[in-house]
Parts: structure tokens; sequence; C-alpha cells
């Protein structure tokens, strides 16, 4: 569960990026986050995954207060939720199996586990045969892919993805998509930025629209609402 009140965000320039968000998100929801360009929806999926922390408010992820987390816990909290970016962020010189790995490996899980965890999740993204490819070798949907297995493959509560589909054609969109919604099937919370208005007004959940730092509409089975 996330729970944010009162959140405010100013960065060191000042500019101030959200004010005043109260939220609930509960367990297994799938929430899109809607909103003009520059309205505060990356500071606040950022403010999620803990790469930024809050100026003034309290938010907790499962119980944890993760605007005040001591440094030594971060990774364990870290680890408890998923990320995936517009842009894949796949470490270029390592294998799509490689990558999948690393996430393991870094948290310290026997080597034996990593290998059978990694290939089970390649499986389920449908790309056990390109284990091997370097991502140079693969297609944007294909890196996408690659990422959400590597999001997925710690099992974590919550998956945080900012404009998934951001980068791909509206067939490899869907294709992700399907691929999401599988995942929140089973029992991930999915919190997800797009732009999409197809996506959204097709695939209904809750949606969440920031407009200059504030929430202006949360809804269930929403609409995207905006033109573009
Ligand atoms: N590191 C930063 N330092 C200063 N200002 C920032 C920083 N990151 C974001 N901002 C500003 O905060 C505001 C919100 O930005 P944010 O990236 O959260 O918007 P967004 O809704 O995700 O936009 P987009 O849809 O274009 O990705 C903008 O005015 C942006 O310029």
């Amino acid at each position: 569960m996330i729970e944010m009140h009162d959140i405010w965000k100013t960065y060191a320039d000042g500019t101030t990026a959200l004010q005043g968000v109260n939220l609930v998100i509960d367990r297994n929801e799938f929430v899109y986050v809607v909103g003009p360009s520059g309205a505060g929806k990356s500071t606040f999926m950022k403010l999620i995954y803990r790469e930024e922390v809050p100026t003034k408010g309290q938010i907790s992820v499962n119980g944890f207060n993760i605007g005040k987390l001591k440094h030594r816990k971060i990774p364990f909290v870290r680890r408890n939720i998923g990320v995936i970016f517009q842009d894949y962020r796949l470490l270029p010189k390592l294998t799509a199996f490689e990558n999948v790995a690393f996430a393991m490996e870094v948290i310290e899980t026997p080597r034996r586990l990593i290998r059978k965890r990694t290939m089970e999740v390649l499986e389920l993204v449908g790309l056990k045969h390109k284990a091997g490819s370097l991502p140079a070798q693969l297609s944007g949907g294909e890196q996408q892919r690659i990422a959400i297995a590597r999001a997925i493959v710690n099992n974590p509560s919550v998956i945080v993805a900012d404009e998934p589909t951001g980068n791909l054609d509206p067939e490899t969109s869907w294709g992700i998509m399907n691929l999401l919604e599988e995942i929140n099937f089973r029992g991930t919370t999915i919190v997800m930025a797009t732009h999409n208005k197809e996506i959204v007004n097709t695939m209904r959940k809750r949606v969440i629209a920031i407009e200059n730092g504030s929430i202006v509409r949360d809804q269930q089975r929403g609409e995207y609402g905006y033109e573009i």
C-alpha cells in the first residue's frame, strides 16, 4: 500500500513540482497517472521509488515511511519496488539474461536460484529465446520486456512505470500493456504515468490526474480526459 499525506516537493532551484498531494493506493490496484507535461507526474513517481524525497509531508510504501528512511534500509525497501522507464535503461554490455540476473545478484541471491528465476521471468515476458542477446540486438518492445522482467524478478509488491510505452508503436504498446495487466492479475500493484490516451480509455483503470503539482481528478475506471 502507498500512502501520501500532504506531500510537497520543491527542487533545489526553487521549482515546486508537487503541492499538497494526498492519496492512498491499495494493494493490487492498477493506477494511471495522467496530466500535462511538467505537471509533476515523474516527480510523483520518483517519490514512490525513493529517487527523490519530499520537502514536506509523509509518504509510506508498505508501511515504511520512505521519506525518512535510514540509508542502510533503502536497499531493503527498493527491492520491493520494480521500476520501468520510457527508455528501458538496460545495461548495454550485458545480455538480456545478465541484465535480469544482475537485479538478483545485487541483493545477494544464491546463484542456483538466480538462473532458475531469471529463466522463469524471461519466459513470462516471452523472451526466453533471446536470453543471450545484447540490448542493441533487441527491438524497442523486446528491450522493454526485458526491463519488465528485470523489474519483477525480485517479486516486488509495487511496479512503478514512467511512460513505459512512450517510445513504442501502438501494437507493441498493447503487448506491453497486456503484460503489465497480467503482472497486476498475479498480485502486483502498478502505478503507471502515461500520455497514451487510447490505452487509458480502452484498458479502464483508476485514473489520477495531476496538474500544476496537485491531484485534480481521481476516478475509478476513469478516462484520459485530455485532447492529446
Ligand atoms: N531535478 C529537477 N530540478 C528542478 N526542477 C525539476 C527537476 N525535475 C523536475 N523539475 C520540474 O518540476 C516540474 C514537474 O516535473 P515532472 O518531471 O515531475 O513533470 P511530468 O508531469 O513528469 O512531465 P512530463 O510529462 O513532461 O514527463 C517541472 O516544472 C520540471 O521542470
